[in-house]
């Protein structure tokens, strides 16, 4: 039974899926401090929150059995990911299901600054009736700078083409193409400043987007602009919005997030001329439910088939391109686990080659899994896809990886090499259709075997007699031998023998063995029963 913790308030009919789930267990928890987070943690293999829980460092050490964290919504500052990915947690949010609600807050702000609304409610609800103090403008032929074009932002200007308005765009990666489709114009930072009349930001908060709306910035833009945030707090710099709502340089301010939440800047919440919510950009009924149920099936899919859509510490990739890799997957995961057997110590270095269809796909998971095999073998259970290559960092261990798409016999084959100092050990393989994957090199030899849980490895001089005395020893201690296969460079001279083995043997067969004449070396290799397929 997995036991999933949720912190914030998140939407029940969202969560149904998990609730109604047989191998989950939720337990919704909020309004606790930090110290009673940090005390019941350690019993959790899931955590959902929104923006209001603090995942940190501290608390993730207490998460002793935490898998997965869930933002249901798409910032992830309150999570730090860093820690979580050392950890090996993977963290997850809901890109997407929030979108129209931001949207159309950003709508909803955008219009009640331009015509004033909550300061008329104000002051109408206070008995008065001034109908004078409380004019507005419009944003029909107005120009409004977009920054950030990406989801929300480009719904933002989708909405503010019908009221009228004339859009420009930045984002870096914004092209032409995406400009001309969605009707807006492809604009710089400086530009919108010069000619915006409303500017709203819609990008995450990045050392590059911090104080991206500053003195210098406000100064630039056309006297009487209208700015608007309802992405993340900072990226507009509050102590500069403020004196350029006191000069005049800024007509109108609606802001949403804050450098500190809950916001407590005074100056800038009680401004004549700001408007403010409480970082209620994605409440809407509908998003709740939604950001819920994708983070809850999300959950759902980790645990139970391995399957992450929307990761923010792991590569994305399609469902579609997962099944296709899924069996080169498995098998760069028991290449890692031998590769390491082979070499019998800790790597200095790892290089990685992919050839063919394979050097053309995203190969990050794949390099990961081989990572996670070799790892696995000192680290254990503590190793996984998510922080494996930054445990290998943390190891000191240089890894190089090449892809080359010209092929190497096979349409796609990939090669995983450890070395330590002078040594090193080699491991080729590919996948057969039809026939799943297969060892086709170790160390310099070519062969032909199917990975299965028991080996036995051999390097021996290639003469008459070998695979009969091999044979034989292995026959005197009852062990029935699956597969056997030669690999050797030249007749008559240095080859190696693979065998795959019903069962485990003691350290009594591989005396006997080495004390045969003209056998270099033996080694018994083993994959864990998890990571061989099932053949039929
Ligand atoms: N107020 C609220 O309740 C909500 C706030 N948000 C926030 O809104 C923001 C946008 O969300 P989405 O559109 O879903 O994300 P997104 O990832 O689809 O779009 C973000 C865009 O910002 C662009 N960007 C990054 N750095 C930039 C820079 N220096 N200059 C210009 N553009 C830059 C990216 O290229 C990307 O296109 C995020 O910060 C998110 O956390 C999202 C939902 C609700
Ligand atoms: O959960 C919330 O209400 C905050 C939404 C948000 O800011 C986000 O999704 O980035």
């Amino acid at each position: 039974m997995y036991k999933v913790l949720v912190t914030d308030a998140i939407s029940d009919s969202g969560l149904k899926v998990l609730y109604d789930h047989p191998n989950f267990t939720v337990d919704k928890k909020s309004n606790l401090s930090p110290a009673e987070l940090k005390e019941i943690m350690k019993d959790y293999d899931a955590l959902i929150v929104r923006s209001q829980t603090q995942v940190t460092e501290d608390l993730l050490d207490a998460a002793d059995r935490l898998r997965v964290i869930a933002r249901a919504g798409v910032g992830v500052d309150n999570i730090d990911v860093a820690t979580a990915t050392k950890k090996g947690i993977i963290v997850i949010n809901a890109p997407g299901a929030n979108t129209i609600a931001a949207a159309e807050h950003t709508m909803a702000m955008m219009l009640s600054m331009a015509r004033k609304i909550p300061q008329a409610h104000m002051s109408t609800s206070a008995g008065n009736w001034d109908r004078n103090a409380f004019k507005g403008v419009e944003l029909y032929e107005k120009t409004l700078g977009i920054i950030g074009m990406g989801k929300i932002g480009a719904e933002v200007s989708k909405r503010a083409k019908k009221f009228g308005m004339s859009i420009l765009g930045f984002d870096p990666y914004l092209t032409e193409e995406r400009a001309n489709q969605l009707g807006i114009t492809k604009a710089s930072l400086d530009e919108i400043a010069e000619q915006a009349d409303f500017i709203t930001v819609h990008t995450p908060l990045t050392k590059d987007t911090k104080g991206l709306i500053n003195d210098e910035y406000l100064a630039k833009t056309k006297k009487g602009v209208r700015i608007v945030n309802c992405a993340r707090g900072g990226i507009i710099d509050e102590a500069a919005l403020v004196r350029a709502l006191n000069s005049g340089q800024v007509a109108g301010a609606a802001i949403d997030v804050f450098e500190t939440e809950p916001a407590s800047n005074m100056e800038l919440l009680t401004h004549p001329n700001a408007v403010v919510t409480p970082h209620l950009g994605a409440s809407t009924v509908e998003a709740q439910e939604k950001v819920a149920q994708e983070v809850s099936q999300e959950i759902i899919n980790i645990f139970e088939t391995d399957s992450i859509r929307h990761a923010i510490n792991m590569p994305q990739v399609s469902g579609e391109a997962q099944k296709k890799l899924q069996p080169y997957i498995d098998l760069g995961e028991q290449i890692g686990i031998l590769s390491i057997q082979l070499l019998k110590h800790a790597p200095d270095k790892i290089e990685i080659n992919f050839y063919g269809e394979l050097a053309k796909q995203d190969t990050d998971l794949l390099s990961r899994t081989m990572i996670k095999g070799i790892l696995s073998h000192h680290l254990s259970d503590s190793v996984n896809m998510v922080n494996a290559l930054h445990l290998l960092n943390d190891q000191g261990v240089a890894l190089n990886v090449v892809k080359n798409p010209t092929s190497k016999g096979f349409a796609n084959y990939m090669e995983l090499t450890l070395f330590k100092g002078d040594e090193q050990a080699s491991i080729g393989a590919t996948v057969l259709n039809g026939y799943g994957g297969r060892i086709v090199k170790m160390n310099e030899y070519r062969v032909d075997v199917r990975p299965e849980q028991y080996l036995l490895y051999i390097e021996h001089h290639d003469v008459p007699g070998m695979i009969g005395r091999v044979g034989s020893i292995l026959g005197s201690h009852e062990i029935n031998i699956g597969t056997m296969q030669v690999g050797r460079a030249v007749a008559g001279g240095e080859a190696i023998m693979v065998l795959t083995l019903d069962k485990k043997v003691d350290e009594s067969v591989a005396k006997d063995l080495v004390a045969m004449d003209g056998l270099r070396a033996v080694q018994f290799l083993e994959l864990p029963t998890a990571n061989v397929p099932v053949y039929h």
